[in-house]
């Protein structure tokens, strides 16, 4: 398990992690918050890539500053813009990946037929990653990310670039991982996450707002979400009114008008409820 206790992160004067405590365990972890919510910054921490202020990062009870090496080894991450040469081929990047993993040769090799057949990309593995589309390469870089199936997995906003279809692709392959690994996942896309989290923590303005599963995340809303009709969109605030798909909602106990009607709520719902400090 990963244990986050009381993380301040500061720059300069700013205050962008404000006393964070979270726990992160075997499965699928995900943190959703808006930009500038500050997940890039604690995967870092997690990461042991930046320092904080405050506060310590655990792994299995062990400060990850004792465990160096071993915490090092167990840990992989995909982050944003994931720095791939572009005048390595598929394959070699991978066998780069593998040798900075401490890999044998051999284990190195089946693991770079295993992880470019997960994300599709065997036909190109001998093409130059200059001729990869967006898409392609985050694929590779989810796949370096899954060599030598590690125990922790970091993504930060994993989905950027890829289409619906390998979005799809993309939660699949996570979800055969969930058993063996703590996978943790930022995004604001919700979407990318709803039906796979085993826990979801919701972030915003440096702070954690919630964690819980899906169903706990959407109880306070239990039976407060409206669909507005677009005839009467003028009648409320643009604040609070946001879109689901192409459908106007609102969080309200009371029916909000005449003629909106209430809808099953989702974790979409729950993401504007708790990002929006709106009360039901
Ligand atoms: N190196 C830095 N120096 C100064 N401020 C920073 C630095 N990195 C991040 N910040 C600020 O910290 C805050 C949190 O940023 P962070 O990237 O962690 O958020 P995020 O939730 O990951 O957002 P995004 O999805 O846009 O990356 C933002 O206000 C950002 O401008």
């Amino acid at each position: 398990m990963i244990s986050i206790n009381n993380i301040s992160k500061y720059y300069g004067k700013k205050k962008v992690l404000d006393n964070i405590s979270c726990t992160f365990d075997t499965g699928i972890n995900s943190i959703l918050g808006p930009n500038g919510a500050g997940k890039t910054t604690l995967m870092n921490i997690i990461c042991n890539t930046i320092k904080c202020q405050n506060g310590e990062v655990y792994y299995d009870n062990t400060p990850i500053i004792k465990l160096e090496e071993k915490y090092r080894k167990d840990l992989s991450v995909l982050f944003q813009n994931n720095p791939v040469y572009p005048n390595y081929t598929a394959k070699e990047y991978l066998k780069f990946v593998g040798i900075l993993k401490g890999m044998d040769k051999e284990r190195i090799e089946t693991e770079i037929s295993r992880t470019l057949d997960l994300v599709n990309l065997s036909d190109e593995c001998n093409k130059k990653i200059k001729s990869f589309s967006g898409g392609m390469r985050q694929r590779l870089g989810i796949a370096q990310a899954l060599m030598n199936t590690p125990k922790i997995i970091i993504f930060d906003e994993p989905s950027v670039g890829l289409d619906p279809k390998e979005r799809e692709q993309f939660k699949r392959i996570i979800y055969k991982l969930k058993m063996n690994s703590i996978i943790i996942i930022s995004t604001h896309i919700v979407s990318d996450i709803d039906k796979i989290s085993d826990t979801i923590t919701i972030m915003n303005k440096g702070k954690i707002i919630v964690q819980g599963n899906q169903n706990d995340l959407i109880k306070p809303i239990s039976g407060a979400v409206w669909h507005i009709p677009n005839d009467e969109l003028n009648s409320f605030k643009d604040e609070d009114i946001y879109f689901d798909d192409s459908e106007a909602r609102m969080i309200s106990v009371k029916q909000p008008s005449a003629n909106s009607i209430r809808c099953q709520e989702s974790l979409n719902d729950a993401y504007f409820y708790y990002t929006s400090n709106k009360k039901v």
